[in-house]
């Protein structure tokens, strides 16, 4: 019986959602155990099945640092960005946009959805300028390092239409042609904004955000735009999530409806968050409409 009532909580769900784009985000921490991946990789070919429109980007932070390790080089990050030189930005293009990018699509094509992978260079997909750390007077250079100008989804929206995924790496282009090395979850975050997504997705390895990252005790199910930028301000967001809860801020503002944390570690936390009542993680919503700030004891 607790099948079939699991089962028309989901129907319902799978209604309110047909037909809507879903921008997920794919982050390199949830992607290091193969088992997770592949486990990830069928909620997202499921979400196709169903009738939603996903949109996969994916970071690769890690696989970057395994390269570069093996070449005999480091990178530090300032604020969440890797300060990427010309020898580390090749490295980052031949990581992110060759072999992640083409692993996702591998393991997408192979549970029957048709995925193609693109950066954002091609078709001019994501125009960046140069992005620096700071203000004006004391901006820090982290070399090629991007921040998006803008996204021309026309690529997109032409893959969605054929009954593809798109499958999109990080990497952006100005008109003198240069490639920049973004941070994923701007990528994400502007891709959701202009495709004016239902839902962005952010999969990473932790359960959301949590109070105090030390303690990981009590963990925030629901909150604002104002509270979320608080509590960078505060600290309590901090170094990779400093990212994410920016780009959930800029695409709630952009239109995107809701945006969910989640642990890709957990069992079916995609199918868990979109199409039970539960839902698990965190959620950022626009101002005004926070309905459930309780904070909670994760359940596992
Ligand atoms: N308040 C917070 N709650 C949860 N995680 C936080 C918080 N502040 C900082 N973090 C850090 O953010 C990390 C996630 O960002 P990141 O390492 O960039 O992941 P990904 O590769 O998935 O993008 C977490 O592993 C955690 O260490
Ligand atoms: C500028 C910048 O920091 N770019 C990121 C791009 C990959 C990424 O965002 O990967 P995750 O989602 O796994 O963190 C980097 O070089 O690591």
């Amino acid at each position: 019986m607790e099948d079939v009532k699991i089962l028309s909580q989901a129907l319902a769900y799978i209604r309110e959602f047909h037909g809507k784009t879903v921008v997920i985000k794919y982050g390199g921490n949830a992607m290091r155990d193969e088992e997770i991946k592949e486990k990830v990789i069928r909620d997202i070919a499921l979400l196709k099945y169903v009738g939603m429109f996903p949109v996969v980007v994916h970071g690769g932070g890690p696989a970057i640092n395994n390269m570069l390790h093996k070449l005999g080089k480091t990178s530090e990050f300032k604020r969440g960005n890797r300060v990427t030189d010309r020898e580390t930005i090749e490295i980052v293009e031949m990581v992110l946009g060759g072999k992640v990018n083409k692993e996702i699509v591998s393991l997408l094509n192979k549970n029957g959805t048709r995925a193609v992978g693109i950066t954002g260079k091609d078709s001019n997909m994501i125009m960046a300028e140069k992005k620096y750390i700071g203000s004006n007077e004391e901006r820090i250079d982290i070399g090629y390092v991007g921040q998006v100008e803008g996204i021309d989804a026309e690529i997109i929206e032409n893959l969605l239409e054929a009954g593809i995924i798109p499958v999109i790496a990080p990497l952006g282009t100005d008109k003198k042609g240069n490639t920049y090395n973004i941070n994923a979850d701007y990528v994400a975050g502007e891709v959701a904004g202009t495709l004016k997504a239902a839902k962005l997705i952010l999969i990473t390895d932790t359960d959301g955000i949590y109070e105090d990252i030390d303690d990981k005790g009590t963990l925030i199910k629901e909150l604002g735009v104002e509270e979320a930028a608080k509590l960078i301000e505060e600290g309590i967001i901090c170094g990779g999530m400093i990212p994410k809860v920016e780009a959930c801020i800029s695409s709630l503002k952009n239109g995107v409806e809701k945006v969910h944390i989640l642990n890709g570690e957990r069992e079916h936390s995609i199918l868990r968050e979109l199409f039970t009542e539960s839902g698990i993680g965190t959620m950022i919503v626009g101002n005004g409409e926070v309905k459930n700030a309780n904070k909670y004891l994760y359940q596992t």
